[in-house]
């Protein structure tokens, strides 16, 4: 076997393949090779660690003399591959050609699945045709072939897909989703993202590069992240799950105006955006939540939830004794529930930090992907420049919390009802909009309004103001591994190897 010219070091958990290499005649004739009389070889397929959490996939070719020898090395390192038992080798990918610049059916053909054949992965390949295909589709397909799902797409795709997972396991199991006390089952099939979306907030904060080559390696060498999902209720009646961003005020407001605008793409959030920070409107509601008291942390950490967050790993175990101390069990109200009343300008509340290209820190650095808790951030009435000083600081390091008019609670559950309730909203907006518009009838310029605002579920507008919500612990599970602490060292970070391998 022939040294390679690099010095590094590869895990066989980060090896894609490995395949015998057919030797034309200019390699044969290269180099010392030219006085063996018929070289073999074999390509090994690896994950290579660049900048920025993003990975490639490499490869390097060995060389030998003995055929014998080389096909050894290829049945040893193929039964090393064979051993890795998280892989998927079934996969079912639903691709939505609309998402993001619309670009999903290229990535996925040209990026991704060139990357799958390699790794011997075989797929069954949706291309949606409306929205709520995949999540239809899921309810009845036949799930157990499949070791995995895969979505082509942004947060809204990603979505439709958890629903219709968490919905099937519900129905298997014949739980009640409308109750909102229900013990939800757990979905162990992981689902895989494929990032061709407008925010992919999702990807971003769970790989830490929104790539679809770094996902779509992600899912090859079968990652694992467990992710805590909230569920909405209206009126025990379920409006839908959450993963990311439950917002509303600002982000519901922006929604809202971006969906007339979808034609202009992931630049429909910079005008609505623009749009809704000039209309500076706020809400008036009462919030009541109850603290995550089993939750290690604190939204005020200076430590962000990382591979292997020994937080996320605590609460893995909680729920395991839990669930082998009661089983599955209806969520009891005994602990203490705080009320607070006020004007916000938004209260968002976010199951991970929401990080994503546009806020690379995201909405709370220190949420936890799979702590069984959401961060309740509350944003009360300020000035113009005051709002727009915190928005800065979604987008760099300072700390988004150090304002008198912002408050973060780490929660486990909490309600929102708003001063207007949604029964009367209508016929109130109805008159408002008729005579003077959405704006408050005594002062038009005083920004408070007489409608309410829209909750932004994961993207989608939810119908009802007033809402319940409840954390559930790790409920489903990803292709991924978290963020990884950076490489302190780059040059090494990107110089990884096969020689020890031999
Ligand atoms: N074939 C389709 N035609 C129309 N809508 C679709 C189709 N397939 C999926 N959808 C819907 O499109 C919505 C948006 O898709 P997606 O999340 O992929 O892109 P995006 O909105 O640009 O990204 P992001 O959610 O990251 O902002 C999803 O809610 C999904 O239900
Ligand atoms: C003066 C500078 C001010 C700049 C402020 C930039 C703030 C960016 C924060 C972005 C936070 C994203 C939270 C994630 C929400 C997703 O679940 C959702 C679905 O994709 N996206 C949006 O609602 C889209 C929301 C997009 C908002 C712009
Ligand atoms: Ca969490």
């Amino acid at each position: 076997m022939s040294p390679v010219p690099e010095n590094c070091f590869v895990p066989t958990s980060e090896i894609i393949a490995v395949e015998e290499t057919e030797l034309n005649k200019k390699q044969c004739n290269t180099g010392k090779w030219q006085k063996m009389a018929k070289p073999h070889a074999f390509t090994v397929y690896y994950v290579k660690k660049a900048r920025n959490h993003r990975w490639r996939c490499s490869d390097v070719t060995f060389w030998c003399v003995d055929e014998h020898l080389c096909n050894q090395w290829i049945q040893a390192l193929k039964e090393l591959l064979e051993m890795q038992k998280s892989r998927p080798k079934q996969l079912l990918v639903y691709i939505n050609p609309y998402g993001g610049k619309r670009q999903g059916k290229r990535i996925y053909e040209q990026k991704v699945a060139p990357l799958f054949s390699l790794a011997s992965i075989s797929t069954d390949v949706v291309i949606t045709e409306h929205a709520n295909h995949a999540k239809d589709n899921l309810l009845e397909v036949n799930i157990n072939k499949y070791d995995g799902v895969v979505c082509v797409g942004g947060d809204g795709m990603f979505s439709e897909v958890m629903h219709g997972l968490i919905g099937r396991m519900q129905k298997d199991s014949g739980i009640d989703q409308n109750n909102p006390k229900a013990p939800l089952v757990q979905c162990n099939i992981r689902i895989g993202i494929i990032p061709a979306g407008s925010t992919d907030c999702i990807c971003y904060s769970t790989v830490g590069i929104s790539d679809p080559v770094t996902s779509a390696l992600h899912i090859i060498i079968g990652d694992c992240q467990p992710l805590d999902v909230s569920s909405v209720h209206h009126n025990n009646t379920f409006l839908k799950y959450s993963v990311s961003l439950l917002g509303y005020g600002f982000y519901g407001d922006i929604l809202k105006d971006s969906e007339k605008k979808r034609w202009m793409g992931p630049m429909r959030y910079d005008y609505s955006g623009f749009k809704t920070f000039l209309s500076h409107h706020y809400y008036e509601g009462t919030i009541s939540f109850q603290p995550a008291k089993h939750a290690l942390g604190s939204p005020r950490d200076k430590d962000s939830c990382r591979t292997g967050c020994y937080i996320c790993k605590k609460s893995e175990q909680q729920l395991a004794e839990q669930q082998k101390e009661c089983g599955l069990k209806y969520e009891e109200d005994e602990e203490e529930w705080k009320v607070i009343k006020g004007k916000f300008l938004a209260i968002n509340a976010v199951n991970m930090s929401c990080a994503c290209p546009r806020s690379p820190k995201g909405l709370s650095p220190a949420a936890h992907l799979a702590d069984g808790s959401a961060d309740l951030i509350l944003v009360r009435k300020c000035s113009r420049f005051d709002f727009l000083r915190y928005l800065v600081r979604h987008t760099n390091q300072d700390d988004q919390f150090d304002f008198s008019f912002v408050d973060v609670h780490r929660v486990k559950s909490f309600q929102f009802t708003s001063k207007l309730s949604d029964d009367n909203e209508s016929s109130v907006t109805d008159i408002g909009k008729k005579r003077f518009g959405q704006f408050c009838r005594d002062h038009p310029a005083c920004c408070c309004n007489i409608a309410n605002s829209t909750w932004n579920c994961d993207g989608e507008t939810l119908d009802s103001s007033a809402i319940e919500v409840r954390v559930h612990c790790q409920l489903m599970k990803l292709f991924a591994r978290g963020i990884e602490e950076n490489c302190k060292d780059e040059a090494a970070c990107s110089q990884s190897s096969v020689e020890q391998l031999l």
